[in-house]
């Protein structure tokens, strides 16, 4: 890739739970900059990519070049150096106001509120209390106004309305374009493939097939039914 900064990249990357992997072979490489998105049906192994990267599961085999952290670092330790994790569900504390979610982080809460102001009315409410695509737009704010250098997203947009999802998707288009990593796991592919850079697309835990987000988007009906569609 050039002079291109890799703040991923994987050789060879084997992971699993126990002695079994649910991830083979994996090459992956995600530049600064660059949005970068994991498609494939269930169970093909995308959260336990994204799991792996965050330095949740240490890899079986092969290697994982994260940020500039050791290969055996672990999460708490990557995220110090600029990684934010959103896990699949909602990464919200849900008994808490939307401002003491958003003062728990280590950015300012005015930063999450430039990137989504429609939330400022909702604030004094328990997050809990707060629609879906509210409290992923709280829980994306939060990580994106400590400016990560890397953002792993797990399903961030299931289950929430197509403007929502745009909304979050443009914001993390926008996070890249200032020089942020991204990895996104996503169902809405269309929506995703339009933003992401390059794409990976998951069979059984092995790269299936690989491009550019533009590549992928031309063959995105052919995609989903030999891909997407099912179990693994
Ligand atoms: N904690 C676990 N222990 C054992 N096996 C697991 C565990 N989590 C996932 N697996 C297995 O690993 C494989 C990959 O699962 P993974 O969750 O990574 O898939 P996925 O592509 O993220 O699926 P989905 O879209 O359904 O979330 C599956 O066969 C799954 O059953």
């Amino acid at each position: 890739m050039g002079s291109t900064t890799l703040a991923v990249q994987t050789r060879g990357l084997t992971a699993g739970y126990g002695s079994t992997p649910a991830v083979h072979d994996l090459d992956l490489e995600v530049a600064e900059g660059e949005i970068a998105v994991l498609l494939g049906a269930n169970g093909a192994g995308k959260t336990t990519t994204l799991l792996a990267l965050a330095g949740e599961l240490r890899p079986m085999r092969g290697t994982a070049d994260v940020l500039d952290c050791g290969r055996r670092s672990r999460l708490d330790r990557r995220a110090r150096s600029g990684l934010g994790y959103l896990t699949e569900g909602r990464c919200v504390f849900m008994g808490l106001t939307g401002w003491e979610n958003l003062k728990l982080g280590r950015g300012k809460p005015a930063r999450a509120l430039e990137l989504f102001p429609e939330l400022e009315p909702h604030l004094g409410k328990r997050a809990g209390l707060l629609s879906g695509g509210q409290q992923q737009m709280l829980a994306l704010g939060r990580i994106l106004a400590t400016e990560p250098r890397l953002v792993l997203a797990d399903e961030l947009s299931l289950g929430l309305a197509p403007l929502v999802v745009q909304r979050l998707l443009g914001a993390l288009r926008a996070a890249a374009d200032r020089g942020a990593a991204v990895v996104l796991v996503e169902q809405h592919v269309r929506h995703a493939l339009a933003i992401a850079d390059r794409g990976y697309v998951l069979r059984r835990g092995r790269v299936a097939l690989s491009g550019t987000g533009a590549e992928l988007a031309a063959d995105a009906d052919s995609i989903g039914r030999q891909y997407l569609t099912g179990e693994a």
